[in-house]
């Protein structure tokens, strides 16, 4: 993990998107490390697809997913109580170092698996309360390149931003209040994405 090499180093950032927002580093993770973990992932972690409710039907999401993290981390989102995995060694690693790196306290991961262009996530914010107020979420993805939307709520603005494979996005501050983010399909992408999301969870604010 370069996290904390060039921490100031934001110049792949798309200039529109606020630096006290977001941070992106297309190159955390080299490319080789990070595609090896990808296929460890992929082929081994207990994968879930639970369904939601969405204006009042349930639907399986559009992708697996797995929720990790300290006992006492549990979270909810869509009506649903999630209760964490326990950490796997790779990923309690990363985050030990991401907690250093960034002076964070990161607690829990949310792992997606987009198994091909077809499996997506709509556009969201994570503003769930147990998040707290200005959360810091670090997202680090791993495998087939995606393209991640950011839609400002006031202006309708829409930034793409292409997460390469072993690259690092921070959200923090006023970005999830300010910006709603998606992962649209991409019919001609034929290959897997994971995307880790590292989050502080507290369980007392649910
Ligand atoms: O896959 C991504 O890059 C986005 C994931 C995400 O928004 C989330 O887990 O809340
Ligand atoms: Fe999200």
């Amino acid at each position: 993990m370069r996290a904390n090499a060039h921490p100031q180093n934001n110049d792949q950032l798309p200039a529109n998107l606020p630096a006290s927002m977001f941070s992106y580093q297309p190159r955390a993770l080299g490319g080789v490390k990070a595609q090896r973990l990808f296929c460890h992932l992929r082929d081994t972690l207990p994968w879930q697809q639970p369904s939601i409710l969405v204006y009042g039907k349930w639907h399986a999401i559009p992708r697996l997913q797995l929720y990790m993290g300290d006992a006492d981390s549990a979270y909810e989102y869509s009506q649903q109580r999630f209760e964490p995995a326990p950490w796997v060694p790779e990923l309690d690693a990363m985050r030990q170092r991401l907690n250093l790196a960034l002076g964070c306290h990161f607690n829990a991961v949310l792992v997606n698996y987009y198994r091909h262009g077809l499996d997506c996530m709509g556009w969201h914010s994570d503003d769930e309360p147990e998040l707290g107020l200005e959360p810091v979420i670090a997202s680090i993805s791993l495998g087939a390149l995606r393209k991640f939307k950011l839609r400002h709520k006031e202006s309708g603005e829409v930034t793409d931003l292409a997460l390469t494979n072993g690259s690092l996005l921070i959200m923090k501050g006023q970005s999830q209040r300010c910006y709603a983010h998606s992962l649209p399909k991409q019919r001609k992408v034929t290959q897997g994405r994971i995307n880790l999301t590292f989050r502080h969870i507290d369980s007392s604010l649910l």
